[in-house]
């Protein structure tokens, strides 16, 4: 299973939150941090930790576990991704960023790439991909494969919402990647919008249109 639906009520009740009409920029900005935390939180229940040893409390030798953190690099695919990056930055604090920019074409509905700024060593990271949405799949597909292409072997993905179209297009495409939704929605409309979703992202976020 490539596409992953995390149920917990409290992702529940802010996403909620989110698909109300005349939401303030503040709120959706807040919010779509909080959830790309928890998210945070769930994708790396499995990443990998040291042992190291340190001096406690009393004088005396503990080893402790500590997270591989500068093994992983945080992706925001520009715009709407940024809204998430803080909340996954709270708890993995020295992450590395590399940011993707890529549109999607309002007609064709594909992928436009404008822009990269890859750590050198993604090919050591693991990769953890934020974007608020996974509508057709294509921003995401693209990224993987921009990612993959710089030599990265272990990429995961954040999203808030999914639709069944994005799942299957990850599923057909990037199998081995785990990608986290905060809700599984219906369908696209025919604008290729996710339904019910919660609108555009990324002019949500930056109060644009
Ligand atoms: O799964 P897809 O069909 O590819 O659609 C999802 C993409 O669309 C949105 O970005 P948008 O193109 O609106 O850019 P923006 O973040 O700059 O607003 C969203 O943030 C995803 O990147
Ligand atoms: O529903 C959608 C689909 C793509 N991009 C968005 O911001 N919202
Ligand atoms: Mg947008």
């Amino acid at each position: 299973m490539a596409v992953i639906e995390i149920k917990h009520p409290l992702l529940a009740h802010k996403v909620g939150i989110m698909r109300e009409s005349g939401i303030s920029t503040k709120q959706f900005r807040e919010l779509a941090s909080e959830i790309g935390n928890l998210l945070t939180y769930e994708a790396t229940r499995n990443i990998s930790t040291d042992e190291v040893e340190i001096q406690a409390w009393d004088d005396s030798t503990l080893t402790v576990e500590r997270l591989k953190g500068k093994k992983i690099t945080v992706v925001p695919i520009l715009r709407a991704g940024l809204g998430m990056m803080d909340g996954v930055l709270q708890l993995i604090p020295s992450a590395r960023v590399s940011v993707v920019g890529l549109y999607r074409d309002e007609e064709s509905l594909e992928p436009v790439y404008y822009f990269d700024k890859v750590v050198e060593d993604v090919d050591e990271r693991t990769a953890l991909i934020v974007d608020p949405m996974l509508a057709t799949g294509g921003s995401m597909v693209a990224t993987i494969d921009l990612l993959k292409q710089k030599g990265c072997k272990n990429i995961m993905g954040l999203c808030l919402i999914g639709a069944p179209e994005g799942a299957k297009a990850i599923e057909e495409a990037h199998p081995d990647v785990d990608i986290y939704v905060a809700a599984m929605d219906e369908c696209l409309n025919e604008k290729g919008y996710i339904v019910p979703g919660l609108g555009d992202a990324g002019d949500k976020l930056f109060g644009t249109r």
